[in-house]
């Protein structure tokens, strides 16, 4: 079947009404994005937890999405009178019918980290030659493909510095990606903590599919006490900092802290936190995201 596909540009203040409006009207779906992606007026928006942040651009392109008899003229004007503002003016496009599930797989190529660490979608042949570690982890509804720097950064640690037999704490786990790369670079036991039960249930699911066996727990349910030889976070600086005393008592002195999440900016103040209890080394960048890491002083 095929789609239509509409474009309207409009500014921030109605953007939501708009695209609520044309769903009410008959859209199957609408997407927001930067009406300025890839030009110099484009906007970054990071958001973090506890640091509310305007999620939308001054000028947004609604792309909505409709079946191919729909009467698109009539529909746009409905939404514009319901939300009370002149009838905009649209770019309308026809979709041919695509392998969705082909499409989004193509977009999705395997990682490589380092010579012997890699990760490969379950769609993609897995690499079978000697001396090859690799993850089999589909992209999901929990973060972590090995794709963002952040995560990257974070598998290049363990890449070089898991010796085996280790203790691991993977804080803020996401898809459980780092807790089980380092259980099959030879950690001895790891476990990951996240504060979205969907994250949890998604490391479950790809350490089952990885053949590790890895505990994930809501931040309550750690088991109290327990101290780690790495203790790894890759989250975002505010919730670095707010869980600093936290991260520094679940890690044994002598053990190591890997920090990732961190803007280059945000590496300064993040580094005098960790240093109350840290020897740290010189920060790793990766197209603007830094990654810290330290060893526990007695
Ligand atoms: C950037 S993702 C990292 C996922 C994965 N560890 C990786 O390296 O790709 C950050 C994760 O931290 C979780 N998170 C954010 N704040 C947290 C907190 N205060 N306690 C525990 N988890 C948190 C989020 O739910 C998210 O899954």
């Amino acid at each position: 079947m095929h789609y239509q596909q509409v474009v309207i540009t409009v500014t921030q203040d109605k953007v939501d009404k708009l695209s609520d409006a044309l769903i009410e009207n008959g859209a199957l779906s609408t997407a927001i994005e930067d009406a300025n992606a890839g030009n110099d007026d484009e906007q970054p928006i990071f958001g973090e937890p506890d640091m509310p942040t305007e999620q939308v651009w001054q000028q947004s392109n609604i792309v909505a999405l409709f079946g191919k008899h729909a009467d698109i003229e009539a529909i746009v004007s409905a939404a514009a009178r319901d939300c009370g503002i002149d009838m905009p003016h649209y770019y309308l496009e026809t979709i041919p019918e695509q392998d969705w599930v082909r499409l989004t797989q193509s977009q999705f190529d395997p990682i490589q980290i380092s010579s012997r660490l890699w990760i490969t979608p379950s769609w993609h042949n897995q690499p079978t030659e000697p001396g090859v570690i690799n993850l089999q982890l589909d992209p999901g509804l929990a973060f972590g493909t090995g794709s963002h720097p952040t995560t990257h950064l974070c598998l290049q640690w363990l890449d070089k510095h898991v010796h085996g037999g280790e203790t691991l704490l993977d804080y803020g786990c996401g898809s459980g990606i780092l807790a089980i790369a380092a259980l099959k670079l030879g950690v001895g036991r790891a476990c990951g903590v996240d504060i979205d039960p969907q994250a949890i249930r998604a490391s479950q699911d790809n350490a089952l599919q990885n053949q590790v066996d890895a505990e994930f727990f809501l931040p309550d349910d750690l088991p109290a006490a327990q101290q780690f030889d790495i203790v790894i976070a890759n989250i975002l600086a505010n919730p670095l900092r707010m869980l600093a005393q936290m991260l520094a008592e679940r890690t044994r002195t002598g053990g190591e802290i890997v920090l990732s999440g961190i803007l280059a900016e945000q590496t300064e103040e993040l580094s005098e936190i960790y240093c109350q209890w840290f020897d740290l080394n010189s920060p790793i960048t990766l197209d603007g995201w830094v990654r810290i890491s330290g060893r526990k002083r007695a």
